[in-house]
């Protein structure tokens, strides 16, 4: 399957620019984590990527060729708004955005049941949207971006309001995408969910991203801090930041990965050392550094 590629997209509001140089690339078979604070341009970028808005500039492609209105057919998108019927049968809906896809009725009709046997919904399939609570309504929502078979995912907050047995189920099947070789990006506020699911995770800020990589590589790339468990103190060797200090010992800061020795001998020479660890953020605490450096 070919990547997506988001090339240097701009778009402003009125007078307000929501997007600058927006630019990465989702790659066949990876899970894309698509982090940002409120309002930082991430349903904007991926509604430019659907075709529901015009970028001011910049390029969506689907391999190499520029996402037209054919190749958007090949996508399977989950809108934040979502976008469903509410009076109508799941069952029957799912059928329909099947045959919109250019799917023949009995195949699409297969596709829709069987995801929704998948997602715990086969004794739903009659009722009606509005029927169900809304962790339900969300799994039909799943359905409807999987039903034709796509070859592309785009979904803006699926796992937004599911309980977790809905979220282990839900992420099983964008697994199992991806695994088949599809580029599956979505956006997320749920950040140990994209730290557990994604092979590659984008930090969005003011309409740019501002950091991107494997978790391992964001996590290696954050603060070089040290927790050293001991009691005492004023030891700290020049270049160093003390970032904490607690009953149990001090952490510090570091400027290069190789002052940890230097750390360690100097914690040494002072008293004893119970500990001496790196402490390697997770997601959340990355994300909140780089989010506020910008
Ligand atoms: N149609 C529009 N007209 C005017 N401003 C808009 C429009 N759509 C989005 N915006 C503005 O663009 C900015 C980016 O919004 P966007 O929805 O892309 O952010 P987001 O990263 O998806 O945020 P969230 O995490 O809250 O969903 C916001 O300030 C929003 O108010």
């Amino acid at each position: 399957m070919p990547s997506l590629h988001i090339d240097r997209l701009n778009k402003t509001f009125g007078d307000h620019r929501v997007l600058t140089d927006m630019t990465f690339s989702v790659r066949e078979g990876e899970v894309y984590g698509f982090v940002g604070s409120n309002g930082a341009g991430k349903s904007t970028t991926m509604r430019i990527a659907l075709g529901v808005l015009s970028a001011d500039s910049g390029q969506v492609r689907f391999g190499d060729a520029p996402l037209d209105d054919d190749l958007r057919r090949r996508i399977g998108y989950m809108p934040e708004e979502r976008g469903l019927y509410a009076k109508e049968k799941i069952a029957d809906q799912l059928t329909f955005f099947g045959r919109l896809h250019g799917m023949q009725s009995a195949a699409a009709r297969t596709n829709a049941e069987t995801l929704l046997e998948q997602l715990g919904l086969g004794e739903r399939m009659d009722d009606r949207l509005e029927a169900l609570s809304l962790g339900n309504q969300q799994r039909v929502q799943l359905a409807a971006s999987l039903v034709h078979d796509p070859d592309l995912l785009i979904l803006d907050e699926p796992f937004s309001g599911l309980d977790p047995v809905a979220v282990e189920v839900m992420s099983e099947m964008l697994l199992e995408r991806a695994r088949a070789g599809v580029p599956v990006m979505f956006s997320s506020h749920q950040l140990d969910l994209v730290q557990r699911l994604c092979d590659r995770v984008g930090i969005v800020a003011h309409g740019s991203m501002v950091a991107e990589g494997t978790v391992e590589e964001l996590r290696a790339g954050g603060p070089l801090l040290y927790d050293v468990a001991t009691p005492a103190r004023g030891w700290y060797p020049p270049g160093t930041t003390l970032i904490e200090e607690s009953p149990e010992g001090v952490v510090l800061q570091a400027t290069s990965p190789e002052q940890d020795q230097e750390i360690l001998r100097a914690a040494l020479d002072a008293g004893p050392v119970h500990s001496f660890t790196r402490r390697v953020p997770d997601l959340t605490e990355l994300f909140r550094e780089t989010v506020k450096a910008v």
